[in-house]
């Protein structure tokens, strides 16, 4: 097993991101959000770009799931969508590429396939977003390296609910023979630890902790 398992197992993965119309919206920033998730005992960091991506592997020194969102006219597919994503990723130092791998038109129609291959040619990890159990399924057949409930909630089939998608994940981890990680709308620590009490790999938490704006919405709401 890759060395990167290890590192992440039974912890807690941060994933720091600020796209252009965010606040904080800087590979400067977001390098020191990162820091501060390493401090905090963060074990990996999710990060979106290359600039970010380079920024916060120099700073943290942290293993790093890289991905690109980009939107196309032809598809709804925008984390890591075609080869010029996976190219531009594999110009950083990041150990493992994020990829929809959700049951949806790629655009241009490329082919997921071909994207894999490209990934693992350049001995990087692939983590599958995906956003139902069959999707899941379907990823560990293509060949990637772990899956992630990423899209749960974000595709017009998959439940659309509050929290967490515990279920998913629970089945996901005692189905797959590849880790299953947790990710999407944990928002607090006990979020965390009933994600990880049902067998996940690890789990990644995002705004939660480095999207200040919606923390910040979540008191001022109660107002
Ligand atoms: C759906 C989508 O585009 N998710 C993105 C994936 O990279 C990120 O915006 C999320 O922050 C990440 O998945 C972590 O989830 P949460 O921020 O809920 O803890």
């Amino acid at each position: 097993m890759h060395p990167f398992f290890e590192q992440v197992k039974g912890k807690l993965i941060v994933s720091c991101q600020a796209l252009a119309d965010e606040p904080l919206h800087s590979a400067f920033i977001m390098g020191r959000m990162a820091l501060a998730a390493k401090e905090g005992g963060a074990a990996a960091i999710r990060a979106q770009g290359t600039d970010d991506i380079k920024e916060i592997k120099k700073v943290t020194g942290l293993p790093v799931i890289g991905l690109i969102k980009r939107n196309y006219a032809d598809s709804e597919i925008y984390i890591t969508s075609t080869m010029r994503e996976v190219e531009e990723l594999l110009s950083t130092p990041c150990e493992m590429i994020a990829l929809d791998m959700t049951d949806r038109l790629r655009p241009n129609g490329e082919k997921v396939e071909t994207l894999i291959e490209k990934i693992h040619e350049a001995g990087r990890l692939v983590l599958a977003d995906i956003s139902t159990y069959e999707e899941g399924k379907a990823a560990e057949k293509f060949g990637v390296d772990a899956v992630s409930t990423t899209l749960s909630g974000y595709t017009s089939y998959s439940p659309q609910i509050e929290g967490p998608d515990y279920a998913l994940a629970a089945r996901l981890s005692s189905d797959l023979l590849v880790p299953a990680f947790g990710e999407g709308r944990i928002h607090t620590p006990e979020d965390l630890k009933r994600m990880m009490e049902l067998g996940v790999w690890s789990a990644i938490v995002g705004s939660a902790i480095t999207r200040p704006q919606l923390i910040t919405k979540d008191f001022a709401r109660v107002l």
